[in-house]
């Protein structure tokens, strides 16, 4: 008599940061994952990060690499989860030794989204006032807006969503940065008075996509990812990716995007500015999309001959000090 015996399959466990968005973000996965694998087990499992904890300090000073990242990556490779779901905007570019970047969903808007109080309603970004106090805490947004728009005044904000809003409509600022895609996410699309154009203000690098992450020896999981990749945002991504990496950059430097598919093309505008908005260096390339992290990388040495590693370097002495 001979019968088989399969041992029954491996509950999958999810690693998630506790924020709001990250758990919208999470859950979606799980579902995702749970529509094309019914029969299959995904758990979510919460951790705190240290940019969690730290919520009063402001981003640039403290650096961000694997600020949100590092606890679920250890938890990957001490076996407690399987996988872990980004903001891929927020994934470092190098990943720690024995982890990769498992799949990258369809991405929404990438763009920056104008937030506005209550008061200035119906302005945009060019009738604002001379002066209205603008909340971001991103080096990037500072620079562009600065650049474009030198008569508004810049603060700092941090803290989750929706303590920002709750700051921004208690009057500490006139309006707010912030991405488009976390807004909808979290249903509060309505917040957006408006969407910046790329003309004004480029993205971070990943912005809008999840980014999932997982062990690089384990072929079973990097399967099941496979079913929930979205190719032209992940090709998207790759060519953002790549010109970060190149140019040495974490999410924190004002370093900026924008790509587009067109056909089997894909088209990568990026840009460096300097934190005080003087200067922008700005190039795009095009070539076939299935090369897009060599894109990446000829746009970096673009923008280098242009004078990007000279600002770059400034504002690393600046950030250190
Ligand atoms: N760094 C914080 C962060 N990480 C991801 C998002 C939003 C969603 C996304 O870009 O995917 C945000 C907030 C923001 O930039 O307004």
């Amino acid at each position: 008599m001979s019968s088989t015996v399969t041992s029954p399959a491996r509950t999958i466990r999810i690693g998630s940061r506790k924020s709001q968005l990250a758990l919208v973000q999470t859950y979606w996965v799980q579902e995702q994952l749970h529509k094309h694998y019914p029969d299959r087990d995904f758990e979510v499992q919460t951790m705190s990060t240290h940019g969690d904890k730290i919520l009063d300090v402001a981003l640039s000073k403290i650096g961000d690499k694997g600020l949100f990242t590092k606890e679920l990556e250890v938890g990957m490779l001490n076996q407690e989860i399987d996988l872990a779901v980004h903001s891929l905007k927020d994934l470092p570019t190098a990943l720690p030794e024995g982890l990769v970047l498992g799949c990258v969903t369809e991405r929404e808007n990438p763009a920056d989204a104008l937030v506005l109080h209550a008061k200035h309603q119906g302005k945009q970004l060019d009738t604002l006032p001379e002066g209205a106090v603008i909340g971001t805490s991103s080096l990037r947004r500072l620079a562009q807006l600065r650049y474009h728009f030198p008569h508004f005044t810049f603060k700092d904000i941090r803290g989750n969503l929706n303590t920002r809003l709750g700051k921004l409509d208690a009057g500490e600022f006139d309006a707010l940065i912030l991405a488009a895609a976390g807004l909808k996410r979290l249903d509060m699309s309505d917040r957006i008075h408006q969407v910046i154009p790329s003309e004004i203000s480029l993205h971070a690098v990943g912005q809008g996509a999840l980014g999932i992450e997982c062990r690089g020896d384990d072929p079973e999981i990097l399967d099941v990812l496979k079913a929930i990749e979205h190719s032209p945002t992940a090709q998207r991504c790759y060519a953002e990716r790549a010109f970060l990496r190149e140019l040495e950059g974490g999410c924190q430097v004002p370093i900026g995007v924008n790509t587009e598919i067109k056909g089997n093309n894909l088209i990568l505008t990026g840009m460096v500015a300097r934190l005080d908005g003087t200067s922008l260096i700005k190039d795009t390339v095009t070539g076939e999309a299935t090369e897009a992290e060599a894109l990446g990388v000829e746009l970096a040495q673009l923008l280098r001959q242009q004078g990007a590693q000279e600002i770059l370097d400034e504002i690393f002495a600046q950030i250190q000090r």
